[in-house]
């Protein structure tokens, strides 16, 4: 889907200008010739006016969920329904409709695909994901306040509902009720809410539908009291019922679902380490093989450890890392056999456990990168130089996430060993080269809000800070992988992310890692 891919938004946003120019044009004209323009036609371009006014830095806008949410909608219903209005199958096109159908083709064409609802559904499942994964406080969302970060306008009740079915849609029956409840409540507190306004009506019916369906009857006949004295069919027949099919021992309370990675959702909204072992965590300026660079490192865990380390990339390197992954940006797969229906067996495959872009880039067309690739080694002591055979890292891989962009917990190793057949459509430089033993992982910007790293077998958390680097690894000192270090990226709650991994291989570190002399050795760390 669009929703997480930030230059698609973009793209986005710039061609609606294009649009909203023509759709003035076409006004104007069928305005000149003394014909009357159909007025959902006239409302659509007034709304947009107001919306597209406060779009003052562009970039800025998208970084809001809200705001993205806004411009797909815009796209997937609203335009779409300009162009319904305007384009005639079976008439003589006007001059007028027939310039702003040319432009309409022409910004299709460039943005090769135009948003569809499988676009919407993927950004209503981000505006629920984060909703849930940040608990947030949703009469606010909606109005579209996160934190300190307000969204140019706040969801209209279309777009509310819009969400709700689509929660309904994937049978999340707790959400559903949860969005609606939020949307009732606001009408209630709106200037002129009346309780036989269409909306309000179609809103509570929904609302006590949902109450219904989590097996809480009681609640919607409550909700629908109000409208008793309309004396409406659809209403009278709802509550005949629920009636019919409450009884009086139900709860008070409805019970919130757990989600299934409690942990990682836990740790994406903050630090679960106990006081007592955040107490034993330490810095240490570590040393390197020239003598007046000491690395500036954060262990933020001991057993298996993970580290920070501060300020180990430029600005300079940073802005050349991203310009150049830019240009090949293709959305993020994750390593997985994936059968097709002639049987036919690819590996990698889209999926919405990742989201986000990602970019290769390897020595070979950069040799610029060896720089970095010397201050791995320089760092960790192991090699992270790429070859075309038997490499002893892969390619600095560049993601780029947007909003609600994320990775869910997985690892990092691939299970294949040195000397162990392993994947055969690996291109050679990898596939010779065994285990991925360690990551490091650059991070390439501040996010405003979410994004951070997070362990939840070992209840660690790195929070994203620009410039500096995780480091861990995913083998013991034996060559036995370690289930410890699962991991995920949290999700993008406002701005973007970027990141880059070095995953280093085994191949050449043999003599730089010692394999200690007992399957479960560790290596020698300093102790608090
Ligand atoms: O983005 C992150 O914080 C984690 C990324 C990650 O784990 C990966 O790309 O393998
Ligand atoms: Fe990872």
């Amino acid at each position: 889907d669009l929703f997480s891919a930030l230059c698609k938004l973009q793209d986005l946003l710039r061609e609606e200008e294009k649009l909203q120019l023509s759709l003035n044009r076409y006004i104007s004209s069928i305005q000149e010739s003394g014909q009357d323009v159909p007025p959902e036609i006239l409302r659509f371009s007034e709304s947009l006016k107001i919306k597209r006014k406060t779009i003052k830095d562009g970039y800025r806008y998208i970084e809001h969920p809200i705001n993205d949410f806004h411009l797909l909608y815009r796209f997937v219903v609203e335009w779409q329904s300009v162009f319904d209005n305007i384009w005639c199958k079976d008439c003589e096109d006007t001059e007028a409709a027939k310039d702003f159908n040319f432009t309409v083709q022409l910004v299709s064409k460039r943005l090769g695909l135009w948003p569809s609802t499988y676009d919407l559904d993927g950004a209503s499942s981000a505006l629920l994901r984060l909703w849930k994964v940040y608990k947030l406080d949703l009469n606010k969302f909606i109005n579209g306040i996160v934190q300190t970060y307000t969204a140019d306008q706040p969801m209209s009740d279309d777009e509310v509902l819009t969400v709700a079915k689509f929660a309904d849609s994937v049978k999340d029956d707790y959400s559903e009720m949860r969005w609606l409840e939020a949307l009732y409540k606001r009408l209630q507190t709106r200037d002129g809410f009346s309780y036989n306004q269409t909306t309000v009506i179609r809103v509570a019916r929904s609302l006590a539908a949902s109450f219904y369906k989590l097996g809480f009857p009681k609640k919607g006949i409550l909700i629908l009291e109000p409208f008793h004295s309309l004396d409406n069919r659809g209403i009278n027949r709802d509550v005949a019922f629920y009636l019919s099919s409450a009884n009086s021992n139900e709860n008070e309370t409805i019970p919130e679902p757990t989600p299934k990675d409690a942990m990682y959702e836990a740790l994406c909204r903050e630090e679960q380490k106990s006081l007592q072992e955040l107490a034993k965590l330490r810095c240490f300026l570590r040393e390197t093989v020239i003598p007046y660079y000491k690395a500036k490192e954060e262990v933020v865990n001991y057993e298996p450890r993970i580290a920070i380390f501060h300020d180990v990339i430029s600005p300079t390197s940073i802005e050349h890392l991203k310009s150049v992954a830019s240009k090949g940006f293709t959305r993020s797969t994750v390593f997985l056999e994936n059968t097709g229906p002639d049987g036919h067996v690819t590996y990698g495959k889209l999926d919405n456990v990742r989201v986000s872009q990602t970019s290769w880039l390897g020595t070979d067309d950069y040799p610029e990168l060896s720089r970095l690739e010397n201050r791995i080694k320089l760092t960790t002591g192991l090699s992270a130089e790429y070859k075309s055979v038997r490499s002893h890292s892969e390619k600095f891989q560049v993601l780029n996430y947007g909003v609600g962009g994320m990775y869910t917990v997985h690892y990092d190793y691939t299970g294949y060993m040195l000397g162990i057949p392993s994947n055969p459509l690996d291109s050679d430089d990898i596939r010779t080269s065994g285990e991925r033993m360690a990551t490091w992982m650059f991070y390439l910007n501040d996010v405003k809000a979410g994004g951070a790293t997070v362990f939840p077998e070992v209840k660690t958390r790195i929070p994203v800070a620009k410039g500096g680097a995780a480091f861990w690894y995913n083998v013991r000192p034996s060559g036995a992988t370690d289930p410890r270090t699962l991991h995920g990226g949290c999700p993008v709650l406002v701005g973007s992310k970027w990141v880059s991994n070095k995953w280093i291989r085994e191949e050449g570190q043999m003599d730089r890692r010692l394999c200690g002399l007992t399957e479960d050795a560790v290596e020698n760390f300093p102790k608090i």
